[in-house]
């Protein structure tokens, strides 16, 4: 057994309390052994964590790695527009080699903010986990369906290769990588289609995981056309079961709500994306408090534009406030809660806890910074003041993949250097 001990900082356990402890993993299982005191003695290799918050990995629940080849591309409109005029456009043009560096320089900004797993949604998949076995860390992994636009062999292709990935890609990667059969929405996909696949993933085993109730655009037409809530549309297709999860679960109502807690179908909140494309806020705490599981995910670097799960907790935590007009709404404990166990619940993952026996995947902050003193609350930190240049080390699975800033897993400069130059050749191409 070869073992890595992180000794001398804050640790956060699973009830979202700070305990001043020692955590010894086992780096051969992946596995946390003990936290505790004095645990240094044996280990094979230390990591000195005095002066730090020794936390989870952050999970994000939802994301489409390989879009930071877009950032920054298309800003400032909304859903249809921004996927229909500049997103899709340019995505037709993406190969392989593209997605696989997209890919590359998302897991490097994840790493580099503490993330340790993520569930995604996107095309050409095993090019991104390719990416996530060589950069070290977990992920659910799905394609994304779509055929608003297709014919019906066409349609039928697209489902079925959502279904071979799933079934080709679970467990690669020394089981880090689990997989799901992902939808992109019930407005971009067909019902016909839904009703045909959707049995054949339940007989794979796998999760289901779209988008859900992400604009008033995909409510609408459903209510208008059948007469019924989205929600209930998808139960009926039977894509709200236990293990399930959606995206967004911005314009929800209480009926729905309902059938989402009663279903164990879990929300990923994505509150920088629903802001900046003008989508809506997600009644987050009526939903925590209907006993819906809510994880926070970033979505797609284009509509961030960043992968920092510490953003996007203050965002999460701060946007839920000013929905019910209540600052105590969405606490900092609450937030907390949901960008490590909520997501990690979510996406059906073990990880998001500090405790014997859970995965090995850690973030280690630096405290020792102005904007992180004084240390009241190392929760609240948490929420609402850390930054991803505060994440020392990362961990996961027992192995550190970033040691004092530096990424052991990935070659920063040569992927920020590739990544740059096929997005420019990307979006040349799209404008030929
Ligand atoms: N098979 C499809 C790809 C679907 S992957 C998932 C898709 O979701 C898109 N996407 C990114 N962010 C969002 C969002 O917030 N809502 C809906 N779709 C998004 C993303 O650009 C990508 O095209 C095809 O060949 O086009
Ligand atoms: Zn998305």
């Amino acid at each position: 057994m070869t073992t890595l001990a992180i000794t001398g900082g804050q640790v956060l356990l699973p009830d979202i309390s700070v305990t001043r402890a020692d955590v010894l993993i086992d780096q051969d299982s992946g596995k946390i052994l003990e936290i505790g005191d004095n645990l240094a003695g044996d280990a094979d290799e230390t990591i000195d964590a005095t002066g730090s918050f020794v936390t989870p990995g952050f999970v994000n629940g939802h994301s489409h790695v390989a879009m930071t080849l877009l950032r920054g591309y298309a800003d400032d409109k909304p859903l249809d527009a921004w996927l229909q005029e500049d997103i899709w456009p340019t995505e037709a043009e993406l190969t392989p080699e593209d997605v696989h560096i997209g890919a590359k320089l998302g897991l490097l900004e994840m790493i580099k903010s503490g993330t340790t797993a993520f569930a995604d949604m996107y095309f050409m998949v095993p090019q991104i986990a390719d990416a996530v076995e060589e950069a070290g860390l977990r992920a659910r992994l799905g394609h994304g369906i779509v055929t608003v636009a297709s014919d019906e062999e066409e349609a039928r292709a697209d489902a079925q290769e959502g279904l071979e990935v799933a079934e080709a890609l679970d467990g690669r990667a020394d089981g880090r990588i689990s997989t799901a059969f992902m939808p992109h929405s019930l407005t971009t996909v067909g019902s016909e289609y839904l009703e045909e696949f959707v049995p054949k993933a339940r007989d794979l085993g796998v999760p289901i995981h779209f988008h859900g109730n992400e604009t008033t655009n995909e409510v609408t037409p459903i209510v208008e056309e059948r007469g019924v809530r989205p929600m209930a549309y998808a139960a009926e297709r039977g894509m709200l079961e236990e293990g399930d999860f959606l995206a967004h679960g911005v314009h929800l109502d209480e009926s729905e709500i309902g059938l989402l807690a009663e279903a164990g179908t879990s929300v990923i909140h994505c509150p920088a994306s629903n802001m900046k494309l003008a989508s809506g806020i997600a009644p987050v705490q009526r939903m925590l408090d209907a006993g819906v599981t809510v994880g926070i995910g970033t979505d797609g670097a284009a509509s961030n534009n960043d992968l920092s799960m510490l953003d996007e907790t203050r965002d999460a935590a701060m946007i839920g406030k000013l929905k019910d007009g209540d600052a105590s709404a969405v606490d900092a404990e609450s937030a907390v809660h949901m960008m490590t166990q909520g997501s990690a619940d979510a996406i059906g993952l073990e990880s998001g806890r500090l405790e014997e026996g859970a995965p090995a995947d850690l973030a280690v902050i630096d405290l020792e910074q102005p904007h992180l003193t004084p240390h009241h609350d190392l929760v609240s930190h948490l929420a609402y003041a850390t930054a991803a240049a505060d994440v020392r080390h990362t961990i996961c699975d027992g192995q550190v993949l970033m040691r004092d800033r530096d990424v052991l897993t990935l070659e920063e400069e040569s992927v920020r250097t590739a990544a740059g130059e096929a997005a420019m050749a990307l979006v040349d191409r799209a404008a030929n």
